[in-house]
């Protein structure tokens, strides 16, 4: 289990106070909130490329700041918004780029770490482009190489930042589908979503999240409802019940009036 116990985080100007939660083996956890109420910088706190305040990562009881970098590689892997190599890799080389902690300080990537990284790729079905110049990909094409790049880790805690953002509608459900398939095999996810529909399909649980806090937590059933919604967005929605899932549709004038 991964807990989070009281994250605190300061930008300066923005602040993260307070945020706990638990994610379970093979739990799907959303962050869902609007444009800078830090889910992305509480991502990134989790994973420990932000320094929170005080320790408050914990997977198993454990430290998961303290462990060595190898140990962390194998609990969790994080995929970014988007990401530049700093050299113009083939895509096979930058999902082999996530395998770098398991590798000794002078050893080189050997046929077994290309065989895994081709696999992941065959799983996004991206083999094709496996020779190509990571920098000439579409942003959808290069988040999904990024994803591959956590998954050869084979991490058992996936923190995906707006894995759907620039994926068109078959791959947002190809994606969130193998986050479910993954979640089967034990491994749990916490990602930042946008789409309040995609979140109530996907996720076991929900964080809405504002001003930099948890607003609300629970099962999609229990958050996403007219008044939890209207109050983190500021906005009028309607929540619709559809095969046992929440679907959100816009409420109010829908010329833009309030
Ligand atoms: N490097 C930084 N330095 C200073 N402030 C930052 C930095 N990165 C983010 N912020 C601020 O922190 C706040 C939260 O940003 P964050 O990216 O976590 O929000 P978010 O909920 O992920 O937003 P979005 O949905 O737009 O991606 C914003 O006010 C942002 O301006």
């Amino acid at each position: 289990m991964l807990e989070v116990r009281g994250l605190a985080f300061s930008y300066g100007d923005f602040s993260i106070e307070g945020v706990t939660l638990e994610v379970k083996e093979g739990e799907v956890v959303t962050l869902l909130g609007p444009n800078g109420s830090g889910k992305t910088t509480i991502l990134k706190a989790i994973y420990g490329l932000l320094k929170p305040k005080e320790r408050c990562v914990f997977i198993d009881g454990r430290d998961f700041h303290e462990l060595p970098i190898r140990e962390r590689a194998k609990l969790a892997g994080y995929v970014p918004q988007s990401h530049t190599p700093p050299f113009p890799y083939t895509v096979l080389d930058v999902v082999v780029t996530g395998l770098a902690s398991q590798l000794g300080p002078f050893e080189s990537p050997g046929k077994e770490h290309y065989e895994k990284a081709l696999e992941k790729l065959g799983l996004l079905g991206l083999e094709r482009f496996k020779d190509k110049p990571y920098t000439q990909l579409s942003g959808g094409q290069m988040q999904l190489v990024l994803i591959a790049r956590a998954l050869v880790q084979e991490p058992r805690f996936l923190l995906l930042d707006e894995p759907t953002a620039h994926l068109d509608f078959k791959n947002q459900v190809k994606v969130l589908g193998m986050v479910r398939r993954l979640a089967r095999e034990g491994i749990s996810t916490i990602m930042t979503l946008h789409d309040p529909n995609l979140t109530s399909v996907y996720s076991d649980r929900v964080a809405l999240v504002k001003g930099g806090r948890i607003a609300a937590i629970g099962e999609p059933k229990e958050v996403i409802r007219e008044d939890v919604l209207e109050e983190v967005y500021g906005m009028p929605v309607s929540v619709l019940e559809f095969n046992g899932f929440r679907l959100v549709i816009p409420g109010g004038e829908l010329n833009g009036a309030d």
